[in-house]
């Protein structure tokens, strides 16, 4: 399939300091991609980047086929973001807003309009003024405002911050139909992994300007992942002391706890079968995400 978004080598400079130091990615129609981060990881740099905000040192990015070096603006009719916090004018209805954001596109129909307002449920607010607004609906007005020029790929920095449960779930669902039903493409930044978790298909670990992994948020929570497995068993006390002399076994409330790789398991059930223990359940525990996400960013020097 063809990306949507290619990063090829993409560096950055500030002065004497390389504050992107060559990164590569892709994002496919459909796909709902994240940049996890903690501040000053490189996130918005890159995002700024991406909608020519600021200049690229070195390297590439592709949006749809368009260099954002060569073909600025061609790549830029494909992206529809909200970067900093979306301005509107205050005294003016939603309606209005639109409107004048959409003059500077050509081609965006009055049913268009109406059709992102539906999107974003604001239908019944539409015709207020925004200082009535919620940042909540603020939010929705920002969202409306960059899908009305059908946009590729969607960009959204931060987008839960200051909002609520409530809110932050309406943003995963909307990335969810826009990218599920419309088959564009998102990528959306955040310095909390348990939103990448619930919001991206993939999501890459920025540290110091450099990506250090891309995780598909799918296969993390695979059993194959699994090194820990839970055994219940039919009589534990027969077997307390073959628990304590052995490495990787421990017991948990009344349950056997094997940290041990996958392919060792059978050979454990063998020992426990020679015991004569019975064995009526193996309960794998994957590992979560945040404990492969620490493990890794540790490896690399803490997060
Ligand atoms: N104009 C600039 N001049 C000098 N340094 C800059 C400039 N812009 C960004 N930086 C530095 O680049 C690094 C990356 O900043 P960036 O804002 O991209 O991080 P981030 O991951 O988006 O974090 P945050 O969530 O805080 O925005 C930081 O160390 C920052 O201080």
């Amino acid at each position: 399939m063809k990306s949507v978004l290619e990063l090829k080598n993409v560096k950055k400079k500030i002065g004497r300091k390389e504050i992107i130091k060559g990164i590569s990615l892709d994002v496919q129609p459909g796909e709902v991609f994240g940049f996890l981060g903690p501040n000053g990881a490189g996130k918005t740099t890159t995002i700024r980047m991406i909608v020519g905000l600021i200049g690229i040192t070195d390297g590439d990015i592709i949006v749809d086929g368009n260099s954002v070096r060569n073909n600025h603006g061609e790549a830029l009719k494909k992206i529809g973001a909200i970067v900093e916090n979306p301005e509107f004018y205050k005294f003016m209805s939603g309606y209005d807003n639109l409107k004048q954001y959409a003059r500077m596109y050509q081609g965006i129909t009055k049913e268009k309009i109406e059709e992102v307002v539906e999107f974003v449920g604001l239908t019944k607010s539409i015709h207020q003024k925004v200082k009535t607004y919620s940042l909540g609906m603020r939010q929705r007005l920002g969202l409306a405002q960059c899908l009305l020029h059908d946009p590729k790929l969607l960009i959204l920095d931060e987008p839960t911050n200051g909002l609520d449960p409530a809110g932050i779930r309406e943003i995963r669902d909307h990335l969810k139909k826009l990218t599920k039903e419309k088959g564009m493409a998102v990528l959306v930044s955040s310095h909390l992994l348990s939103e990448m978790e619930m919001m991206c298909d993939r999501f890459a670990i920025l540290q110091h300007g450099e990506i250090i992994e891309v995780q598909s948020v799918h296969e993390t929570q695979t059993e194959e992942n699994a090194s820990t497995y839970l055994l219940e068993v039919g009589n534990v006390a027969s077997i307390q002391n073959w628990i304590e002399r052995t490495e990787g076994i421990s017991l948990e409330g009344k349950l056997v706890k094997v940290e041990k790789p996958k392919q060792e398991l059978p050979d454990i059930i063998k020992v426990l079968v020679e015991m004569d223990v019975d064995i009526y359940t193996v309960i794998p525990q994957s590992k979560t995400l945040e404990e492969r996400f620490l493990e890794k960013t540790a490896a690399q020097g803490g997060y």
